[in-house]
């Protein structure tokens, strides 16, 4: 079978506001990043479908043969992409050797590949042997969306090998993205990576990878920012690791032991997004003032204690916060929390010393911090001259 090779990316995320919250149907502000990841498929003629993940040191192949036995048997349907296939996970999960519920993401990142794989290839009744390697930018399992990048990776490029959508680029281009119609299909099957990553995911990460931009988020519906002031925000990655999918687990049993303390709390941050978009859209309209900071600043204190009352704080974000309120500044955690990333708001103000001296503070604390600019494109697809040097070098390896 003959399939189309191919180089994609997709940028990772912040939440402004909204996370967890927004798993229960409430509104989330979502921002892409200039960190992406990247993947690169190859067409091998190995009968094999190898796949490298150098940075969850994870290296596996099988031989397409064992892959086919996983197929339905014939008439059967398979790659429906609005709905997760129970027989086909469970399927998998023996294959991979992990049992049901493994908080083993590692192990979800490849059962995420396989079904994608499967699930595109299965109507055309011949499963081709393929390499995917795949390397990020972006910590991994830190909050900053990068199980959404990889699955908006793996939904471009196997779309795109299958011929489901068009491979974009002719030789002169260098990076091209698709229409509205193609860009939808890949985030569906992004969602369907997301789900056996994450268990229940909102949907949020996966549309932020796939359009780029600045997102209002609400219950599936995508809406676009376009009036957005620049916003300076640092980023810091307190190291501590943690799972989207056990802190999203956490805060649903929190919902259910107490329905009526903690809805009240999802409700207000949804709130919380709204004053924020609103504020944002002001700022747009008139001229940023002090008075918007101060807002967007005390919005940013209300939601983390809220996200604290929620249980996905910890001492490391507690720690972020009060360092950065000694230098002015204001902080949340971003993403599902429980340790990972936060977000720093920088005022237009904030003078350059002012931004080193907390970067050196919170590099004292042993975390990663750096200014990030924010809004990068969506999914691409790219040639390899338009490819970051050093993730053709990763890729040589392989
Ligand atoms: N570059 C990558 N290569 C392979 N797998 C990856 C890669 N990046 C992410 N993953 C998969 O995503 C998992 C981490 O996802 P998780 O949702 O817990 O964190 P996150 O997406 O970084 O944070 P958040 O969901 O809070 O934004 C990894 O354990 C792995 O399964
Ligand atoms: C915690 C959460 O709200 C954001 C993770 O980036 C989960 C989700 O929306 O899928
Ligand atoms: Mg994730």
């Amino acid at each position: 079978m003959h399939i189309k090779e191919c180089i994609m990316s997709a940028p990772g995320k912040a939440i402004l506001h909204g996370e967890h919250a927004v798993v229960h149907g409430n509104v989330a502000l979502a921002v892409s990043l200039n960190l992406r990841t990247y993947l690169q498929l190859q067409a091998t003629s190995t009968s094999k479908v190898c796949i490298n993940l150098p940075n969850i040191n994870t290296f596996l192949s099988w031989d397409v043969t064992e892959l086919k036995q996983l197929l339905p048997d014939s008439g059967a349907e398979l790659g429906n992409v609005n709905e997760l296939d129970a027989e086909l996970v469970r399927r998998l999960r023996d294959l991979v050797g992990v049992s049901n519920g493994t908080l083993d993401t590692r192990s979800m990142a490849i059962l995420a590949f396989l079904y994608i794989y499967l699930s595109v290839f299965a109507g055309s009744g011949e499963l081709p042997s393929l390499t995917v390697s795949v390397w990020s930018e972006l910590p991994t399992g830190a909050g900053l969306g990068s199980s959404a990048a990889y699955s908006v990776c793996l939904a471009a490029a196997l779309l795109s090998a299958s011929g489901t959508i068009p491979s974009l680029l002719s030789d002169q281009e260098s990076t091209a993205r698709w229409g509205e119609v193609e860009m939808e299909l890949i985030n569906r099957w992004a969602f369907q990576g997301e789900r056996i990553i994450h268990g229940n995911p909102s949907g949020v990460d996966n549309a932020v990878g796939t359009w780029g931009g600045i997102l209002r988020y609400h219950s599936g519906k995508i809406t676009p920012l376009s009036r957005v002031p620049m916003l300076r925000i640092l980023l810091t990655n307190t190291k501590v690791p943690r799972s989207t999918k056990v802190l999203v687990a956490g805060v649903k049993d929190k919902m259910n032991k107490f329905p009526s303390i903690i809805n009240p709390v999802l409700e207000s941050v949804n709130a919380v997004s709204c004053t924020c978009e609103q504020t944002l859209s002001e700022m747009t309209s008139d001229t940023p003032t002090p008075e918007h900071y101060n807002i967007l600043e005390e919005l940013i204190d209300i939601n983390q204690h809220h996200l604290n009352v929620m249980g996905v704080g910890h001492p490391a974000l507690d720690t972020l916060c009060r360092v950065t309120l000694a230098r002015g500044l204001h902080s949340k955690l971003t993403g599902a929390g429980g340790g990972g990333c936060g977000i720093t708001l920088l005022r237009p103000e904030t003078e350059c010393s002012v931004v080193q001296d907390t970067i050196q503070d919170l590099r004292d604390c042993g975390y990663d911090c750096w200014e990030t600019s924010i809004g990068a494109e969506g999914v691409q697809q790219h040639s390899p001259l338009a490819v970051k040097e050093e993730a053709l070098e990763v890729f040589a390896r392989y």
